[in-house]
């Protein structure tokens, strides 16, 4: 593709970005003559279309390749190389073509058993009888010829523990001569996964095959109370036990400057689920195509599932598996059966499935837009040949897809992975939880949901999005009343960035100049979240740059409706200019104050600009040598990533701390009090000595940082539920109780911006939750 953009002559590129909408068709249709006329592009046509078998294919099975892998697991299997093992044998699985039988017994599920085998070797009998049960599936006879008589496979069953014990490929090690009942335990792990019918199935598997009257009796007794507990929960479909069905009514209504929007029709109180959406379409990002399941977008489990026909997509269950590829067809065997796929929305893989490996290389928005093309056309019941869609209507579908497709994401913190192990709690240190405990959002997929693509946005959002899967959900932040308007975020937000790189950030991601209330109107947050201090050391205001007063000055000035009040809240800040803003946050008494680069917004004092700003920029310089650091600190980039450097080793850590303290002394004496860099250097020290372990200094950094961020998200943002979940931390790691009042400040943002599914979310929320019970009893 990038081979493709650079031989577009600079002359069509300026044309492109000079375009207007009616420039459209003209514009597709000059692009397409050009890469018509260009050999690369027919080039690149004839692979992507190439048939799966070719090599050109590359998404094809190939059971050479698969077989080869297979041997390479086995040996790594056999020499204790595990890791290497497990990537051999899904890799081979993805390649092993469904119908391929190698000495007498079917591949894949042969790949299966051996890395069945291979998780029971690693401690995860979860993941290994899940692989036994699939190869169970594709080979039904196994159970009949190889389990019974243990020459193949055994599966032991001590203390409800599950250990399988030899595998057919693999070398066996450890056979406990077992009783083998491999049905009972799947069983019984079925029914802890909520199974229902599988279970059912398994146990009764087991008692046709149990030759004792009294083992037939047990398991009838286990039947009986599985149908009992069934019972008790059937009339709670499992869809709907963690996603409320929100029965708020809302309505689509003209805005003057933002088109169509959202708004409450009556009064919505805090933290109350407005809207559940399943996506109309969804595609994976390209750097998750390895790490998350193609169809939910949940990460993958170490047992991944290849699709059935390709080489391309995993998944993390058969059920995702179907629901992305269709009804799974296996010749000669029933596999399949169990799996009754609810196919509310059309498979979006099956349709790509087979010889086109476009969705692995074409941009996501495009694959996106080709999802929603057939999805429309199968609904419609009508198959256009797709080639006769006009180049414009697919430009105009491809432009509106990036306006109003939607960034799926996850939270992703080291705490996430460990939470799962029974014994991580017992095992947990709060200093180490510390560190462990900073969050990320990851970008995992792109969806279109249709009714939700009617929210606007604003960079002061009174609606939280997240993810169940691939379930959208918004959740209000604040009491919203009848008639007001429901805007969440598409990614910046007040407190977070300051005016011009959020309307920066829009207007390049989504091509619109914002008009929301924290970018048409003054607020303090974005007045000192980049601002230098006053040179006169007994005042508290704030000097801007040249380019953040600029993009200030062109806020609308609206009458000064709250210039009594003393005190201001960012969101409090409506209808009213920025000498009042100056004056009133920041306490200024003089009528003239200049909204200028280099004056103080409340005496009017000038400060030299360019030569404080010299300084800074050494001081980071020197803060970063230390942590790594960079002034303007992009979400993006973890914090965790840049510490990993410069917090190699206790001692460097130690030895280089006092530099930092000094870096950041000369830091606070030039930038205002709440800038944001400041915060960002004082997570850093907090994380600093938490590593060293020393406490109580990592507890007065993490403070002044959320004090700074309270000022500027305000003091309820979830940004600050997860910094208090820091400062909770350390404060637990030091025996403080105050540990109490933070675990419940932030208990209260997360349920608030998550409502029951904070704790799904963010796992570390119970761990903490948990630690509160303990002190309070
Ligand atoms: C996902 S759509 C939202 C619904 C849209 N207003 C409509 O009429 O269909 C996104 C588009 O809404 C408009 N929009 C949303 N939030 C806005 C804001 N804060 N300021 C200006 N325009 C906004 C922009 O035109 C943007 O491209």
């Amino acid at each position: 593709m990038e081979k493709l953009k650079c031989v577009v002559p600079e002359r069509l590129k300026r044309r492109v970005e000079e375009s207007h909408i009616d420039d459209l068709p003209s514009l597709s249709s000059s692009l397409l003559q050009l890469f018509l006329s260009l050999p690369q592009f027919h080039q690149l046509i004839s692979e992507l279309a190439a048939e799966p078998s070719t090599q050109a294919g590359l998404c094809g099975k190939n059971e050479g390749a698969a077989l080869d892998l297979k041997q390479k697991g086995n040996q790594c299997y056999s020499s204790g190389d595990h890791s290497q093992a497990l990537r051999c044998y899904s890799q081979a699985l993805r390649l092993a073509p469904i119908d391929a039988h190698h000495t007498g017994k079917n591949l894949v599920a042969t790949l299966y058993l051996n890395r069945a085998s291979l998780f029971h070797k690693m401690g995860l009998p979860m993941e290994s009888l899940r692989d036994c049960s699939r190869a169970l599936e594709i080979s039904p006879c196994y159970p009949k010829e190889g389990l019974y008589n243990c020459s193949w496979l055994g599966l032991c069953v001590l203390r409800h523990k599950i250990y399988i014990s030899c595998c057919m490929d693999v070398p066996p090690s450890s056979c406990h001569g077992c009783s083998v009942k491999v049905h009972i335990p799947r069983g019984k792990v079925n029914a802890t996964l909520g199974n229902y019918e599988d279970s059912v199935h398994d146990l009764s598997v087991a008692k046709d095959m149990e030759p004792s009257i009294g083992g037939k009796k047990q398991i009838e007794r286990e039947l009986d109370m599985l149908a009992r507990h069934h019972e008790k929960t059937i009339a709670k479909p499992a869809s709907q036990k963690s996603v409320e069905i929100p029965e708020i009514k809302l309505q689509c209504v003209k805005t003057p400057d933002k088109g169509r929007g959202m708004v409450s029709q009556f009064d919505i109180p805090q933290a109350s689920l407005i809207h559940a959406e399943e996506p109309y379409a969804v595609v994976i990002l390209k750097h998750c195509r390895e790490t998350h399941c193609h169809y939910c977008l949940n990460e993958l489990p170490a047992d991944t599932i290849p699709c059935i026909s390709c080489s391309l997509p995993l998944y993390c269950s058969q059920h995702c598996q179907v629901q992305a590829g269709g009804p799974i067809h296996i010749p000669d065997t029933t596999v399949g059966s169990n799996f009754k796929p609810t196919l509310e929305c059309i498979p979006e893989h099956k349709h790509e499935c087979q010889g086109v490996h476009w969705p692995a290389i074409l941009p996501s928005d495009v694959v996106l837009a080709g999802r929603v093309v057939v999805k429309t056309m199968e609904q419609k019941g009508q198959f256009t040949d797709v080639p006769n869609l006009s180049e414009t209507l697919i430009v105009i579908l491809l432009s509106q897809i990036r306006v109003n497709s939607i960034a799926v994401v996850r939270m992703r913190s080291n705490t996430n992975d460990s939470y799962d192990q029974q014994d991580w709690f017992q095992n947990f240190s709060f200093g180490e939880a510390e560190a462990a405990s900073s969050v990320e959002q990851v970008r995992v997929g792109q969806a279109l949901y249709k009714a939700a693509s009617l929210f606007n946005h604003s960079c002061l959002p009174n609606i939280h999005a997240y993810f169940m899967s691939r379930t959208l959900l918004l959740r209000t932040t604040e009491f919203v009343s009848g008639g007001c308007a429901l805007e969440l975020s598409y990614g910046p937000q007040v407190g977070q960035w300051d005016c011009k790189d959020r309307l920066r950030f829009l207007e390049e991601e989504y091509f619109f100049r914002c008009w929301c209330c924290g970018c048409s109107e003054v607020n303090e947050s974005d007045l000192v979240i980049s601002g230098f201090c006053c040179v006169n050391p007994n005042c508290s205001g704030v000097v801007l740059d040249n380019l953040v007063a600029n993009c200030e000055k062109q806020k609308p000035k609206v009458p000064e409706t709250i210039s009594n009040k003393s005190h201001l809240q960012v969101h409090e800040l409506k209808d009213i200019d920025i000498k009042k803003v100056a004056q009133i946050s920041l306490g200024q008494t003089q009528s003239s104050c200049h909204v200028d680069s280099g004056y103080c917004l409340k005496c009017g004092s000038y400060c030299n600009f360019a030569s404080r700003s010299k300084e800074v920029k050494k001081a980071w310089t020197d803060f970063r040598r230390y942590a790594r650091s960079t002034y303007v600190l992009p979400i993006a980039c973890s914090l965790l990533d840049r510490l990993q450097d410069s917090i190699a080793s206790k001692d460097t850590c130690s030895t280089n701390l006092p530099d930092a303290l000094r870096s950041l002394g000369l830091l606070r004496s030039i930038l205002h009090a709440y800038n944001k860099g400041i915060a960002e250097a004082e997570d850093i020290l907090a994380k600093a000595f938490c590593f060293i372990g020393d406490f109580e200094p990592a507890r007065d950094h993490c403070k002044a940082s959320i004090e700074i961020l309270v000022k500027l998200y305000g003091p309820n943002h979830i940004a600050i539920g997860y910094e208090l979940a820091k400062l909770a931390s350390i404060q637990l790691a030091l025996g403080d109780c105050t540990a109490v009042y933070n675990i419940n400040r932030l208990s209260a943002i997360f349920s608030t911006y998550y409502g029951p599914h904070a704790g799904i979310i963010f796992p570390y929320l119970l761990v903490l939750e948990r630690e509160r019970s303990r002190i309070i009893q």
